[in-house]
């Protein structure tokens, strides 16, 4: 399948670079035919007999002329043609040449040694398609083809990727003078007089070398194993050869050879002076002969380069290739097709480079199912984990591989693949992104909480099928929707730091997914900066395990063996790659591209987005830092079962409203606890809007009390937005409000919304005894309470003081109360684990909740 993809994208590459060639020969055959046209019409003309008529002339004249316009259309077309295939350094006038490298892995076109009339550039195929013979009698003429040839050779090619050697008796290298910058660094070496012999020698073992261990059998050139692969394994070795004494027999015999054999394995011979066999020659179909006076027929004006700038442009080259080839690009990670890959059996891109130019596969699959990233601070995790991202999105569909990510750094890293405000587009792949979830360690626990019932589910239906991997349940139900899922978490070690209840739950959730996960398609990727994050894995020696595969960024400690110290010695953006649980034979060191900016990644996220299905929504977006606003579409419609009060959102995976039923049943009162005014304002405001929208046309009652003047305005503001006869009380009136409630026998709905409602007890004894006698009794008559009380011992004073019982407290949201203080109102000794921070809450409803749980406060506006 693979093979047959090459073999196509191959021929339609070769085609095309054929095409764009046969069009320009094309028309610099057409130019020279019109002008040979022209040449005879002319002595044709000359033969004429004087006498000839005026009629005559005139024919002639229109004939010149619609020779001369046909002469401009068609040069134009040549020029046309030339300039496009002759980009860059391969083209460009002298005046401002410079090197324009081709990206690793291009094949190179002609390059321009001249011009001819009336203007177009003389093109001529080098590298990967032909050697070169220079004729002509003028020795200035002939170097400054080579020159040009050359320069312009040396200006497209990635600096360093052509070796040069030059054989010159005559001139002793003086007819490559002005290449000599390539020298020192190895880029051209100079044989003596006696040398073409082994010369030869040595470059027809090169192109056995590169025919059985590079294209083995495989390509049948080194072009088409570029075209196929993207990659160039080999330097090309340009010979020039400027001798002028007969070869002998051995000499002519290795010369034949390479004629034959060189281009396909990048040996490129440049020859002038040296006698070619006719024989050899008439069998040969690489070589092309440029005169240095005629070109096409034509007459050639040839355009050598300046002498400064031959010795400034091979500085220039000499020099970055010195530097080391350049680095590969986040786009040589992506397949030339998107989405074809299936993920049956596994994920694989790319995440960087050998030394050896070769891309290095990842992959995530029955082994290894997980992979931990490591590395300090800026040395490249993130940019590592894109450009994966980037070469697993583009190969899998978004049918075949979802990804959810986590990130418990400060920062917004992995928030461009939701849809943002400036770019709206987001990586279909996506179905959840968490960032500045660094307090928030419940919504990486919940991540974990929801990834385990995928794994149930997979399982289950596993069970069903009879068969125990995804690859086998996948074939089993081909229509199911089971992508792979890779969770990523960026500083995984927060979720495991603080010796306390969700610290260990998270450990033990981690150690099932790792375990179960690798034959359900579930994958981990837990990157870390921080020794503490792998230090708390390796307390779990059967988490470690199930680790194998290792990225480790320099100066890593821990991620590899012990004994394999190789991230200590990498450079910068390098990182050591082993599917080997960090053995050191597993070692492969890559070179990482540049994937994160957003140049490099927008453009694949857009390709990507563009390509969606139309059953892909977005992602859920969870911004630790964002305050979510109140959901009025998820507010129960009027006509429930029960009503039903919205109290902020919950920290889950899909980020549904906490919600607090309110039949008619004893303890059906919510108690807000804590001292944070705003916070506990917007948990009542949810509660009594969404309230509010289920009962219409006054079928139910609200009051609303505040005894706290700072609460005075977000209280007017719920006032305001409920039902127009919503009674309104302070701390004056409100011993009404519970005096008239306590024996209120009508049965319609009430909901008394009191804030600060601890404040009556200081004002006088008697309307603690009705609102303690509302708690108790009032919600089976269906009418309840929304308190805040501003702490839990203000709470229980108002219903009794020390011993007294909390069971009309049936739901309580605190605030900033520690865990400790809550222990009178939670079922399981000690109280919840709650450590209280700005705008987060915990909820806890004795009907629902085996455990309390977070919940973000709904924002006021
Ligand atoms: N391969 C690379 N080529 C060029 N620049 C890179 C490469 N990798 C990373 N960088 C640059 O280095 C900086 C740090 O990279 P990155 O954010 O990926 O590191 P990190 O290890 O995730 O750091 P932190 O843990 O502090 O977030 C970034 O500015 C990034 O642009």
């Amino acid at each position: 399948m693979a093979d047959s993809l090459i073999e196509t994208i191959r021929r339609d590459l070769g085609r095309a670079q054929a095409a764009a060639l046969a069009g320009r020969a094309a028309a610099q055959r057409r130019l020279a035919d019109a002008h040979a046209r022209h040449a005879r019409m002319e002595a044709a003309a000359a033969q004429v007999p004087q006498r000839a008529g005026d009629v005559r002339e005139q024919q002639l004249t229109a004939l010149e002329t619609a020779h001369r316009e046909s002469v401009a259309d068609t040069a134009a077309d040549a020029i046309r043609a030339a300039l496009a295939s002759a980009p860059g350094s391969a083209g460009d006038p002298w005046s401002r040449w410079q090197p324009t490298p081709l990206r690793r892995g291009s094949v190179p076109g002609p390059v321009r040694i001249g011009t001819v009339p009336p203007g177009v550039p003389a093109l001529v195929p080098f590298l990967d398609w032909a050697h070169v013979r220079i004729t002509g009698t003028d020795r200035a003429r002939c170097d400054a083809v080579l020159a040009a040839l050359l320069l312009r050779t040396l200006g497209c090619a990635p600096p360093g990727s052509v070796r040069l050697t030059g054989y010159d008796p005559d001139q002793l290298g003086g007819g490559l003078a002005g290449f000599a910058p390539l020298s020192p660094g190895g880029l051209l070496t100079f044989v003596g007089p006696g040398g073409l012999g082994r010369l030869l020698d040595e470059l027809v073992d090169h192109v056995r070398r590169v025919n059985e261990t590079v294209l083995a059998g495989e390509y049948p050139s080194l072009r088409a194993y570029a075209e196929a692969t993207g990659r160039r394994p080999e330097h090309w070795r340009v010979a020039v050869l400027l001798g002028a004494d007969e070869p002998t027999r051995h000499e002519q015999a290795q010369l034949a050879r390479l004629l034959r054999t060189g281009v396909a394995c990048g040996v490129h011979l440049i020859l002038r002076g040296l006698p070619v066999d006719p024989i050899v020659e008439s069998d040969v179909t690489t070589l092309a002969t440029v005169s240095a006076d005629r070109f096409h027929g034509m007459p050639l004006t040839v355009e050598g380069p300046p002498a400064e700038l031959v010795t400034a442009g091979c500085r220039t080259i000499a020099a970055q290739a010195a530097e080391g080839p350049e680095p590969i690009a986040f786009a040589d990670l992506l397949p030339d097709e998107l989405w074809t890959h299936s993920s049956a059996i596994g994920l694989t891109a790319p995440v960087g480079e050998a030394s050896d130019g070769e891309l290095v596969d990842v992959s995530l699959a029955d082994y290894p199912p997980h992979a931990l990233i490591g590395g300090p601070s800026g040395t490249g995790k993130t940019n590592l984990i894109y450009a994966w991202m980037g070469g697993l999105a583009a190969r899998y569909s978004p049918a075949e591989l979802e990804f959810y990510l986590l990130d418990f750094k400060e920062g917004v890293s992995f928030a461009r693949f939701a849809p943002g405000q400036r770019d709206p587009s987001w990586l279909p792949h996506v179905r959840l992104v968490g960032i500045n979830v660094n307090t928030d360690r419940e919504f990486g626990v919940a991540l974990l909480h929801f990834l385990s019932r995928q794994l149930r589910a997979r399982a289950e239906a596993a069970k069903r099928h009879e068969v125990t991997t995804l690859a086998e349940l996948r074939a089993e139900d081909p229509t199911g929707h089971w992508p792979r899922i890779v969770a990523v978490v960026d500083e995984f070690q927060v979720l495991l730091s603080g010796r306390d209840a969700l610290a260990a739950e998270a450990a033990t959730l981690l150690e099932d997914l790792a375990r179960r996960g690798r034959s359900q398609g579930i994958h981990l990727v837990l990157a870390s900066q921080d020794v503490s994050g792998i230090e708390a894995l390796w307390g779990r020696s059967a988490l470690v395990g199930q680790f194998a595969l290792r990225m480790a960024l320099p100066k890593a400690r821990r991620i590899l063996n012990e004994n394999n110290p190789a991230a200590e010695s990498i450079p910068r953006f390098h990182a050591v790659i082993n599917a080997d649980s960090g053995a050191l034979p597993g070692n492969r060191i890559v070179r990482v591209p540049m994937a994160s900016d957003r140049e490099s990644w927008s453009g694949l996220q857009l390709r990507l987005w563009q390509r969606r299905p139309a059953d892909v929504a977005p992602p859920r977006l969870f911004d630790g830092d964002a305050v979510p606003v109140f959901p009025q579409n998820r507010v129960p419609t009027p006509g429930g079962r029960e009503p039903v009060a919205l109290l902020g959102e919950t920290i889950d995976v899909a980020g549904e409203p906490a919600r607090l039923r309110l039949p008619r049943a004893p303890g059906r009162n919510l108690a807000v606890l804590g001292t944070r005014l705003e916070e506990a304002c917007a948990v009542l405001a949810s509660a009594g809007r969404s309230l509010a929208a289920q009962f219409p046309d006054g079928s139910a009652r609200f009051s609303v009390a505040c005894l706290d003047p700072d609460a005075m305005g977000p209280a007017g503001d719920l006032h305001a937005a409920l039902p127009e006869d919503t009674e309104w009380y302070d701390v004056d009136t409100v011993s009404e409000l519970f005096a008239e409630t306590v024996d209120d026998a009508s049965g319609t709905p009430h909901f008394l919304i009191l804030y600060a409602v601890d404040a009556a007890r200081s004002r006088a004894a008697g309307p603690q005894d009705h609102l303690r006698r509302i708690l108790h009794s009032g919600p089976e008559r269906h009418t309840h309470v929304l308190g805040w009380w501003r702490g839990v011992g203000r709470l229980r004073d108002d219903l009794g003081g020390m011993g007294a019982r909390l069971d009309p407290i049936g739901a309580w949201v605190a605030l900033d109360v520690h865990g400790g203080d809550l222990a009178t109102l939670y079922p399981k000794p000690g109280g919840p684990s709650w450590y209280p921070r700005p705008w987060r809450a915990l909820y806890f409803d004795r009907t629902v909740h085996r455990n309390a749980e977070a919940i973000i406060p709904y924002g006021l506006s």
